[in-house]
C-alpha cells in the first residue's frame, strides 16, 4: 500500500531543521521561511491540521548576537537560544501573520513529557490550540534543558522531538524537511554516485551505517538521528516522509501519495 495512506493524513506535524532555517553565511532564510509559512497556512485554510516543529534558536541565536560558531560554555548556549527564540517566533509571527493565520508556542523537555500528567497537560494544550485554528509551533526548551545525572531533561535533537509531537499529537504523518531530497544509500555531500532511497520500511543496520557522520553546521542531528525519529515513528505505527526544505511546495505532491523524498512507513 506504501504511500497511498498519504491521501487521507489529515493532522500532520512538519519538522523543520536548521540548516533550511539559516543559510551558509549564517544569515536567516528568509525564502524557506515564507513558502513555509504560506504552505503550512495554505493546508491549514483547507481544512488540515498542522503542526510545525522547528530548530533554529541557536542558529538565529548566533545570527542575533553576530557569532558564526557556538560558544563552548553550557550557560552561554542557553542563553543563545533563549535569545533566538524569541527571534524565530517573532520572524514566525510576522511571516504566518501575512496569510492571515495565527500562531502559538509551546517549548518542550523530555520530563515533561515522560511524567505522564504533564505529557497529558502537552497533549491538551496541543488538541485546544488545534481546534481553534491555530499552529501550534514547537521546540525544544533549550534554554532550560540540560541533562543532569539523575534527570534526563534533553530529548537529544529535534528529529526526535518531531517523532514524539507525531505520537503525542496522535497525528497521521511527519513530514521531514531538510538540506537533503531524503535519504540516499550512502552519503550524497561525499559520494556522486548515492541513490535516492524512495522507501524504507524497516530500519536496517545496514541503513543506520549509510546515515553515519555529522550534520550541518548549526544543526545537531545529522541523518543518523533521523533514522533514529524514524524508528520511533515506525514504533508508533505511523508514516513519516524526508524531504527538501528548498522545495516546500513539494508538501503539496507528497499528499497526493506522488514519489517525492523518502517514505517511512508499511
Ligand atoms: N545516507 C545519507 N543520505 C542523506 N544525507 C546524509 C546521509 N548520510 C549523511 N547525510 C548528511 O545528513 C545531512 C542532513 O542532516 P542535518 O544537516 O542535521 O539536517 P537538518 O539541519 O535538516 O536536521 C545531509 O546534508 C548530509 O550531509
Ligand atoms: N532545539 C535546537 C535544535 C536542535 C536540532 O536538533 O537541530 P536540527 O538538527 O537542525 O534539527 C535549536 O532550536 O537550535
Amino acid at each position: 500500500m506504501n504511500r497511498e495512506k498519504l491521501k487521507t493524513a489529515k493532522r500532520i506535524v512538519i519538522k523543520i531543521g536548521t540548516s533550511s532555517l539559516i543559510l551558509a553565511n549564517g544569515k536567516i532564510n528568509l525564502k524557506n521561511i515564507d513558502e513555509l509559512a504560506f504552505m503550512l497556512s495554505s493546508l491549514q485554510h483547507e481544512g488540515y491540521e498542522i503542526i510545525l516543529v522547528t530548530s533554529g534558536a541557536i542558529g538565529v541565536g548566533l545570527n542575533v548576537l553576530g557569532l558564526d560558531k557556538r560558544p563552548a560554555e553550557m550557560a552561554q548556549q542557553q542563553a543563545l537560544a533563549a535569545i533566538g527564540q524569541v527571534e524565530l517566533m517573532s520572524l514566525y509571527k510576522h511571516t504566518f501573520a501575512r496569510y492571515q493565520q495565527k500562531i502559538s508556542q509551546l517549548l518542550l523537555t523530555n520530563d515533561v513529557i515522560e511524567f505522564p500528567e504533564s505529557r497529558k497537560n502537552a497533549s491538551d494544550a496541543l488538541n485546544a490550540t488545534l481546534s481553534l485554528g491555530i499552529i501550534p509551533i514547537i521546540n525544544e526548551n533549550d534554554a532550560v534543558s540540560v541533562d543532569e545525572m539523575d534527570h534526563k531533561t534533553k530529548f537529544g535533537d529535534n528529529d526526535r522531538l518531531g517523532a514524539i509531537v507525531t505520537t503525542l499529537s496522535d497525528a497521521d504523518l511527519l513530514i521531514m524537511l531538510s538540506d537533503i531530497d531524503g535519504l540516499y544509500d550512502k552519503n550524497p555531500t561525499i559520494f556522486d554516485d548515492a541513490s535516492l532511497i524512495e522507501t524504507v520500511s524497516e530500519i536496517t543496520d545496514h541503513l543506520m551505517k549509510a546515515a553515519g557522520g555529522a550534520g550541518s553546521r548549526f544543526g545537531t542531528g545529522g541523518m543518523t538521528s533521523k533514522l533514529e525519529a524514524a524508528k520511533l515513528i515506525f514504533g508508533a505505527n505511523k508514516q513519516m516522509v524526508l524531504t527538501n526544505g528548498a522545495r516546500i511546495w513539494e508538501i503539496r505532491d507528497i499528499l497526493e501519495a506522488k514519489k517525492k523524498g523518502t517514505y517511512f512507513g508499511q
